[in-house]
C-alpha cells in the first residue's frame, strides 16, 4: 500500500500520520553499548560477572577494541531510522592506561566523547559495580567492610562526575545509572542493615550536586539475579523510595520484576511520584535473560503508555539486552527499531476517540476500536518515515545486515 493511502486509512480515524512522523523523529533511543561485546569492556579484570548479567552464545565478530565498537555502533546507527543515544559502561574506557575502577577519568573517556561529537550522539553512562574483583561477594556499595564501600563510592563518584562532564561537552544531559548486583544467595538473617548501607554510599556518591542539564542520576532495582536468589539489596521499594525522597530519576528494567507483572503498567504510577523515569527495554524469558526485543504486546504497551500518558518528555528510552547467539549489529538494529515501531503503533493511535468511550464507560467501543485498528497499514508509514530517513527495509535491510556480519565475522577473540 502507498503512503498516501495509507494516510487517508488513518485520517479516517481521526489520526494524523504527519503528527505522528514528526513526534517519532524527535524521539532518541539510548542504544546500550554492551550489546556490541557480549558485556566484556575494555580494561583487564579478574571478578566474574556477578548478578545473573553473562551474555550466552559465541556467534563471530564480537567488538574486541573500542574502535571495533564504534564502527559496529555506526553501522547499527546508520539502519536506524532517526538520531538516537549512546549508553556507555564504565567498563568501556578507550585508553592505553590501565586505571582501576577507582582511578577513572574524563581523560579515558574522551575519544568517546569525541566519537559522539563527530556522529551527533547524546552519551549517557554507567558506573561498573560488577566483573571485578572487589565485587565477587556479590557485595559492592552494600559490603560490610568500609575499605570495599569506600572503593566502590569512589568509582560511583568518579563515574557520576564523568557523566557530568560528557553532558556538558556533548550539550545533552548525561544520564547516569547505577545499578549494583548486591544480594544474597541464601536467605539473609539482617535485611535492613545491608540497605541503610546501600542508602548511605548512594548519599556519599551523590553529594555534589550537578547541573541536571548535564547530568541526571538514576537508579535501578532488580528482584534477582544467579547467585542472588533469596535477597537483592536495591530491590524495587528500596530505589523507589530513594527515588522519589532524593529526587532522583527510576530506572524500570522490564526484565527486573516477577515475569507475570506488567512493567508498563507502572508507569503512570511511578508517574505521579517522579519527574522523570529511565527505561530498560528489554525480553526477560522466564527471568532477566535479557533477550532482544520483539514487536511484541509487552513492547507495544509500554509505547502506548508512554503517548497516552503524555510521559515521553520526562522518560528517557534506554535498551538492556545482549543476545550473543545472533549477529550483535543485527540485535541492535532489530531492537531499536522493535521499540520505534512501537512507538510509532501507539502516535497512530485515536486516543481522544478511545479515552472519550473509556470515561463514558463504553468499554465495547473501546475493544471495537483497539481491535478495529489493528487492521490499519502501520508498515506502510513505518516504510515511509524510513525512506524519508533513508535507512533501508525489508530484503534490502537483510542483506546490509548480512554484508555487515560478513565483514566482521573473522575477527577471532
Ligand atoms: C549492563 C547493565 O548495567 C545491566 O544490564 C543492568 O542495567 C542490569 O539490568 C542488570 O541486570
Ligand atoms: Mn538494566
Amino acid at each position: 500500500m502507498s503512503y498516501e493511502s495509507a494516510k487517508a486509512a488513518f485520517a479516517d480515524w481521526g489520526v494524523d500520520t504527519e503528527t505522528a512522523l514528526r513526534r517519532l523523529a524527535e524521539i532518541p533511543i539510548s542504544m546500550h553499548c554492551w550489546q556490541g561485546d557480549d558485556v566484556v569492556g575494555f580494561e583487564s579484570k579478574t571478578g566474574s560477572s556477578g548478578g545473573g548479567i553473562q551474555a550466552t552464545g559465541n556467534h563471530p565478530g564480537r567488538a574486541r577494541t573500542p574502535d571495533e565498537l564504534r564502527a559496529d555502533l555506526e553501522f547499527a546507527y546508520a539502519m536506524i531510522p532517526g538520531k538516537h543515544r549512546l549508553n556507555l559502561h564504565a567498563c568501556y574506557l578507550d585508553t592505553d592506561q590501565n586505571p582501576d575502577r577507582d582511578e577513572i577519568e574524563f581523560s579515558h573517556f574522551a575519544p568517546w566523547v569525541d566519537w559522539a561529537r563527530d556522529q551527533g550522539l547524546g552519551l549517557d553512562f554507567n558506573p561498573t559495580f560488577f566483573a571485578h574483583a572487589k565485587a565477587d561477594d556479590n557485595l559492592t556499595l552494600s559490603h560490610p567492610d568500609q575499605a570495599i564501600r569506600d572503593f566502590w563510592i569512589e568509582h560511583g563518584k568518579r563515574s557520576r562526575d564523568i557523566a557530568a562532564q560528557m553532558g556538558a561537552a556533548l550539550g545533552t544531559a548525561c544520564v547516569n545509572n547505577i545499578w549494583v548486583p548486591d544480594g544474597y544467595k541464601d536467605t539473609p538473617v539482617d535485611r535492613f542493615a545491608p540497605r541503610q548501607r546501600l542508602e548511605q554510599s548512594l548519599n556519599a556518591i551523590m553529594q555534589t550536586p550537578h547541573d541536571k542539564a548535564q547530568l541526571l542520576d538514576a537508579v535501578e532495582s532488580k528482584l534477582f539475579g544467579i547467585g542472588v536468589e533469596a535477597c537483592t539489596v536495591g530491590s524495587h521499594e528500596f530505589y523507589m523510595g530513594y527515588a522519589i525522597r532524593k529526587g532522583t530519576l527510576l530506572c524500570l528494567d522490564m526484565g527486573h520484576f516477577h515475569p507475570t507483572e506488567n512493567v508498563a503498567d507502572k508507569l503512570s504510577s511511578v508517574a505521579l511520584s517522579v519527574d522523570e523515569i529511565l527505561l530498560h527495554v528489554s525480553r526477560p524469558m522466564r527471568w532477566d535473560s535479557d533477550h532482544v526485543i520483539l514487536l511484541d504486546d509487552s513492547i507495544l504497551q509500554m509505547a502506548q503508555e508512554l503517548v497516552s500518558a503524555d510521559l515521553l518528555d520526562r522518560t528517557h528510552i534506554g535498551l538492556d539486552f545482549f543476545d550473543a547467539t545472533i549477529s550483535r549489529t543485527a540485535a541492535w538494529v532489530i531492537g531499536t527499531r522493535n521499540m520505534q515501531k512501537a512507538l510509532l503503533r501507539a502516535l497512530l493511535a485515536p486516543w481522544d476517540r478511545l479515552k472519550s468511550a473509556e470515561d463514558r464507560l463504553d468499554y465495547t467501543t473501546r475493544l471495537m476500536v483497539t481491535e478495529e485498528i489493528k487492521d490499519l497499514p502501520f508498515g506502510a508509514v513505518w516504510a515511509e518515515f524510513c525512506n524519508r530517513m533513508d535507512v533501508a527495509t525489508g530484503p534490502v535491510l537483510l542483506s546490509e545486515l548480512d554484508r555487515y556480519q560478513a565483514k566482521v565475522s573473522g575477527r577471532t577473540s
